[in-house]
């Protein structure tokens, strides 16, 4: 049975990066999907405003919804600080596992939980089953049409506190109307836009940071 697109982007990183080596797994993620095969990855140019705003939140407890890969949970927990740790929740079992492999690989697995399952469905669960208090950085990244309903649901299950920082990608490419008009009119939340483009593309996108004001 002939492989996956995400199987030869993991098998690529195998062969061709470093073990151990954060970095080098998202150089080499890059490469291969640049030069390649385009994936959905939130990629290189995305991925500096990324880094700067986990850098600025310098999260204890992250979440990120999408793992596909898991080059963004690798991009984040490349940069926590000792003790912080990144939640990462995807329903794919096949993403899942490879995104295991590729964590494991870059060797921040000490900082990275993989929670497999619906985001809906986990999400009630970090209070009690995962032992969260509150997050201090959600990275929203799987199907665009989730971003609005699990950011209620955050907020409904009291995860959100005075202060939290959500980064949305894929504002304009392939785009989330619904998430923008309802983050931007909601005076609970503070937000900034980051114009960018599509990972790998010429293509204009843009990542809409959204601070909870409590
Ligand atoms: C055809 C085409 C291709 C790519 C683009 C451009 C483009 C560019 C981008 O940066 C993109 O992020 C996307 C995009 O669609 N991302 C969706 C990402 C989903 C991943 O998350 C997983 N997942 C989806 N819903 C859930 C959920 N509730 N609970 C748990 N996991 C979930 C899936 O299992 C995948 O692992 C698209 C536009 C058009
Ligand atoms: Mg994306």
């Amino acid at each position: 049975m002939n492989q996956s697109k995400e199987q030869r982007i993991l098998n690529f990183v195998l062969q061709n990066a470093v073990r151990g080596d954060p970095c080098s797994v998202l150089d080499t993620i890059d490469k291969y999907c640049s030069q390649k095969e385009w994936a959905m990855n939130v990629g290189d140019e995305k991925g500096l405003i990324l880094d700067k705003t986990v850098e600025e939140a310098n999260p204890s407890v992250a979440l990120e919804l999408g793992t596909y890969c898991g080059y963004s949970a690798v991009r984040i927990a490349r940069l926590l600080k000792a003790g912080a740790y990144l939640l990462t929740v995807e329903f794919n079992p096949e993403f899942a596992a490879i995104a295991k492999q590729m964590i494991e690989f870059a060797g921040v697995q000490d900082k990275v939980k993989l929670l497999e399952g619906p985001s809906e469905e986990i999400i009630p669960q970090l209070k009690k089953k995962y032992e969260v208090d509150t997050l201090d950085f959600v990275f929203l990244d799987h199907w665009k049409d989730r971003y609005t309903p699990d950011t209620i649901l955050l907020q409904e299950c009291n995860l959100l506190r005075k202060g939290s920082v959500l980064l949305a990608d894929n504002i304009i490419f392939p785009g989330a109307p619904e998430f923008l008009n309802y983050i931007r009119n909601n005076p609970h939340f503070q937000c900034t836009n980051y114009p960018s483009h599509l990972e790998y593309m010429k293509v204009v996108d843009a990542m809409e940071k959204a601070v909870f004001l409590g």
